[in-house]
């Protein structure tokens, strides 16, 4: 349940997004099925997520547990599994984006499940428009919406029970560039960068690391691809969607 201090800081951040009254909300508070939902996760599943489309991935299952994600891995030729924390038998890639910046995916299958990310992703499967962003997506992100014209979002800020601020300075720097304004995103990366989330990566108090994971997380437009989950049969699958550039 949310305090009313944290409901009336909400209303606040409401307000202060301009024109379109998008809503930021944590995944306990999620209630019903919006009809468009941008799922943050900075640090680090939806960096990771875009990491691995880079490097080949043609497809992320989003799977709720650990032992569903092997189970999806095991039933399928060819696909591998990813899961936050630490190695562990039958996985074969960790949370990581500078763990996986150099690995070779062309053409494959990754079965993703973490802790925040994709638990917020699945709570919002049913949504009839999902977007999974970050900061290295959040340009594309923004531009993919503004083509639609689709109104206001929820952005479901996945970390911390919806208190994670780099997930939610991700979501404010994406809603404000989809109102057209020419936004300058260093003050968003640089609560990003402060984060809790990011002071614990840092000092090495999160497992299935690398030094770069931070620095990473925090490219703004690193990629020129936005990320859409879509029901594929029983399964929530997130794919890559090329968004071209504004010309100046
Ligand atoms: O891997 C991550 O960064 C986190 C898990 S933990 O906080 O490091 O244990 O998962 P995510 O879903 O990417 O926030
Ligand atoms: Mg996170």
């Amino acid at each position: 349940m949310s305090s009313p201090e944290n409901r009336s800081l909400r209303m606040i951040q409401r307000a202060q997004n301009g024109a379109m009254d998008h809503h930021f909300v944590g995944i306990p508070e999620l209630t019903g099925v919006p009809r468009v939902a941008v799922v943050i996760d900075v640090m680090r599943a939806f960096t990771v997520a875009a990491w691995a489309f880079s490097r080949g991935v043609e497809k992320i299952v989003l799977a709720s547990t650990e032992s569903e994600a092997l189970a999806l891995k095991e039933s399928r030729p060819g696909w591998l599994a990813l899961k936050d924390g630490a190695p562990a038998p039958g996985f074969d890639a960790v949370n990581s984006p500078g763990l996986l910046r150099s690995r070779d995916f062309a053409g494959r299958t990754l079965v993703q499940k973490t802790t925040a990310g994709t638990v917020g992703a699945l709570a919002v499967a049913d949504t009839p428009l999902v977007l999974c962003a970050s900061f290295v997506v959040a340009g594309p992100t923004a531009r993919f919406l503004q083509t639609r014209d689709c109104g206001p979002v929820t952005f479901v800020v996945t970390g911390e029970g919806g208190q994670a601020d780099e997930d939610l300075a991700c979501a404010q720097y994406i809603g404000r560039c989809m109102a057209g304004d020419d936004v300058e995103a260093a003050p968003y990366l640089h609560r990003a960068r402060t984060s809790r989330a990011a002071a614990e990566l840092a000092g090495g108090l999160r497992s299935g690391f690398h030094p770069d994971d931070v620095d990473l997380c925090l490219e703004i437009d690193r990629f020129s691809f936005a990320m859409k989950a879509c029901r594929e049969e029983s399964l929530t699958v997130l794919r890559p969607v090329a968004v071209p550039a504004i010309e100046p």
